[in-house]
């Protein structure tokens, strides 16, 4: 008899205004679901801190290895934020894969437009968070305390463009959550993510 191939569990790509409620919504799926999911290890230029290992929080290379990875198309998405560059490899998705987890990805809009229009990269399955509305997006981003004003403001404006590229014809977005109720929101999320082969 022929071995019985294990089963390939489509990436998941969840997008959305920083505040929309990702990481509260993945936390839960992850405590529900200890050994169903994973993140992949990003790459990055920047230098490791203290307590970083190579490998686990990030796989650390140098700037020549990052550029020789995007010159070979080894990146489903990359991106730099302040002077170091960050990127996600397909072979980071594939170690996840071959764990028999279902890869999540928890990633911006240019990020989300790379992958889904990465050459060789099998689509994955889009998923987009959006707040009920801008002024209750704004509330959580004052009520998460995390930022100062002017992260807010610079956030807050993201999330017009995220919400308008949501909306737009060329957005791959398999499915829009609205995070109105936390409950409900996390009962849609679990069911797009779960069905119909993860
Ligand atoms: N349905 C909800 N009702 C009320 N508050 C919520 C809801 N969902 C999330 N929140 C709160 O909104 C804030 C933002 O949520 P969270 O940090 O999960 O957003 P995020 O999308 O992961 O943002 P980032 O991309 O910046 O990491 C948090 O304080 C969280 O507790």
């Amino acid at each position: 008899m022929a071995p019985t191939a294990a089963p390939f569990h489509t990436p998941i790509v969840i997008s959305g205004p920083s505040g929309a409620g990702k990481s509260t919504i993945l936390k839960r799926l992850f405590d529900e679901y200890p050994d169903k999911f994973g993140f992949s290890v990003s790459h990055t230029t920047r230098d490791p801190r203290a307590g970083e290992q190579n490998g686990r929080e990030y796989h650390f290379v140098t700037k020549q290895e990052f550029q020789d990875l995007v010159d070979n198309k080894g990146f489903v998405e990359h991106a730099q934020f302040g002077g170091n560059c960050y990127g996600t490899s397909i072979k980071a998705i594939e170690d996840i894969a071959n764990k028999g987890r279902v890869c999540i990805l928890d990633i911006e809009m240019e990020g989300v437009k790379q992958v889904a229009n990465h050459p060789s990269f099998p689509r994955p399955r889009f998923l987009f968070l959006s707040p009920p509305s801008k002024e209750e997006l704004e509330k959580r981003l004052r009520g998460r305390a995390t930022d100062k004003e002017e992260a807010i403001l610079k956030r807050l404006k993201q999330a017009e463009a995220e919400m308008d590229f949501a909306k737009s014809p060329e957005a791959p977005h398999d499915k829009i959550v609205v995070n109105d109720n936390l409950d409900n929101a996390y009962a849609e999320v679990k069911a797009f993510i779960m069905g119909p082969d993860a």
